[in-house]
């Protein structure tokens, strides 16, 4: 196993009034995915919205190399690329426009080279200067995970990534999860379906 860079120990999180897990633990290094399984309602997407600082945990430690995240917010958020059940683009802005903004958000405006290559990664240069709001739900889904690859954070957070996508763009997403992955990149994913990525760890939340 590799040397733990994410430590997550005893977390508990409440929606709504009630506990949706307690004394949640488990360790993550580098090149590893954790697929998050468990019924509807199980706790996947609180449980990674937490990670997020989205959700304020009850009880228990994120820490990442020793750290409590907590303790400086705004660099764990520069770690991480989050996609959501909703892809959190701007319908009016085109696909390239959505993908350039994000990483200006970041301070950390994109190459053109690492543009191009999420683009052609997620077969969307056709696509490329098409208002978002004009797109399929795929082709949206498509976009997000672009943005998750321009980010080149070391950890995403993965919430029902293959939702919408159809074989084709399951295997590009695929591929690039294996890229990141063997590039020393970290993920943990919220998931109904097999991810389809070998050595992928599987945590069930018992809900
Ligand atoms: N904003 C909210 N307010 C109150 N309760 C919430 C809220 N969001 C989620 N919950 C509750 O928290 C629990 C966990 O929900 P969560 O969305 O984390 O589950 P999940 O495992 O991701 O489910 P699914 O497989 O349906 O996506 C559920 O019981 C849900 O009803």
């Amino acid at each position: 196993m590799a040397p733990t860079l994410l430590d997550v120990a005893d977390l508990a999180c409440r929606r709504g009034g009630r506990p949706v897990f307690e004394r949640l633990s488990f360790a993550l290094g580098a090149g590893e995915l954790l697929a998050l399984t468990g019924r509807n309602g199980s706790g996947k997407t609180t449980l990674l919205r937490a990670l997020a600082l989205l959700v304020r945990p009850e009880a228990g430690t994120i820490r990442w190399q020793g750290s409590d995240v907590q303790d400086d917010p705004e660099t764990w958020r520069g770690r991480l690329a989050w996609l959501g059940h909703l892809d959190g683009l701007k319908g009016d802005l085109t696909v390239c426009e959505n993908l350039l903004g994000a990483e200006r958000l970041r301070d950390r405006p994109a190459a053109d080279d690492r543009l191009d290559l999420a683009l052609v990664a997620f077969d969307l240069n056709a696509l490329a200067h098409r208002a978002v709001r004009t797109l399929s739900a795929g082709q949206r889904r498509r976009t997000a995970l672009a943005r998750v690859l321009l980010t080149q954070a070391p950890l995403w957070l993965l919430d029902e990534p293959l939702n919408a996508l159809d074989a084709p763009a399951q295997q590009a997403f695929r591929s690039v999860l294996q890229n990141h992955l063997a590039g020393g990149g970290l993920a943990i994913a919220a998931t109904h379906a097999d991810l389809g990525v070998a050595g992928a760890r599987t945590f069930e939340l018992a809900g």
